[in-house]
C-alpha cells in the first residue's frame, strides 16, 4: 500500500526523522508511540500526504487540531467529510438548508461517537472532547478504508476512548494512529511503531514488543 525507504523527514533544516523505512499493508493496525515531540505527527502526515498523492480517495483523517470550523454547526462540519461526492451544487443546497436525508446520513455518524442530537450545535460551543468525536463522526461519515489519526481520543475519558477506538477499528479496515495511552494502543494495535532519537526503535507485531520496551521509549 505505501512503502517509505530511506526518507528524510525535516521541516526546512530541522531534521526529525533522518532515515525512514516504513511499509503500510492493508488491513494492519499499527499504532505510533513515542514521546511528545519525537515525530508521530510528522510520519502519520507524511504516510497521509503519500497516500493522497497515490490518488487513494479511500482515505480519511483526523488531525491532530481536528481541524473543524468552529463556526459552523456539528452537521456541516461532518457533512464535509462527503463534500467530493457530490457537486458543488448540492453541497451549496446541503450547507445552506440541510436536505434531511443527508442529515438522517449525518445523523448516523454522530450516533456512532455519542453526539446524537446535537447536529445544530455550534462547533465553537462543544466541549473538547465533543469536538473531538466531531472529528470522528466526520472521518466515518467520509468512510473508506484506511484511517490516519493523531491522537484522536486523547479529549476523550478512558472508558470511551477504548469504545471509540473500537468503533473505528470495525469501520475501517487499516488504521494508523498515534496514541500517547499505551493500554489503548495494545488494545487495538496489530504492530507497534516506537519512535526514539530520530529513529524507528520498535516497528515488529503488536504482541512480540514487551512492556518494557514501551516504557524505554518514554525514557529519556
Ligand atoms: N510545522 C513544523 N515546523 C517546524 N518544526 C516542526 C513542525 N511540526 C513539528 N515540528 C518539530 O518536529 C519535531 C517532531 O514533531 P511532531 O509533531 O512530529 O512530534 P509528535 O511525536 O507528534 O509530538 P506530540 O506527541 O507532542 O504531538 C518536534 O521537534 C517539533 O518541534
Amino acid at each position: 500500500m505505501l512503502h517509505l525507504q530511506g526518507e528524510r523527514l525535516a521541516y526546512g533544516d530541522h531534521v526529525v526523522l533522518p532515515d525512514v523505512d516504513f511499509r503500510l499493508r492493508p488491513a494492519e493496525r499499527v499504532v505510533l508511540l513515542g514521546r511528545s515531540g519525537s515525530g508521530k505527527s510528522t510520519l502519520l502526515n507524511t504516510i497521509h500526504a503519500r497516500l493522497v498523492a497515490q490518488g487513494r480517495r479511500d482515505l480519511a483523517l483526523v488531525p491532530q487540531e481536528h481541524g473543524l470550523v468552529p463556526q459552523l454547526s456539528v452537521f456541516h462540519n461532518v457533512y464535509m467529510g462527503r463534500l467530493n461526492r457530490h457537486r458543488a451544487a448540492y453541497n451549496l443546497v446541503n450547507l445552506v438548508w440541510p436536505l434531511t436525508s443527508q442529515r438522517r446520513q449525518v445523523e448516523k455518524a454522530l450516533v456512532a461517537v455519542g453526539l446524537e442530537g446535537l447536529g445544530r450545535k455550534p462547533v465553537g460551543a462543544l466541549s473538547g472532547g465533543q469536538k473531538q468525536r466531531t472529528a470522528l463522526a466526520r472521518a466515518i461519515h467520509h468512510g473508506g478504508t484506511v484511517l490516519i489519526g493523531d491522537e484522536p481520543v486523547s479529549a476523550v475519558d478512558e472508558r470511551h476512548a477504548a469504545e471509540l477506538i473500537a468503533r473505528l477499528g470495525q469501520r475501517f479496515e487499516t488504521l494508523v494512529l498515534a496514541l500517547h495511552d499505551v493500554a489503548l494502543a495494545r488494545l487495538i494495535a496489530t504492530r507497534i511503531v516506537g519512535i526514539k532519537g530520530g529513529r524507528l526503535m520498535i516497528d515488529r507485531p503488536a504482541q512480540q514488543v514487551s512492556d518494557g520496551e514501551i516504557d524505554a521509549l518514554y525514557r529519556l
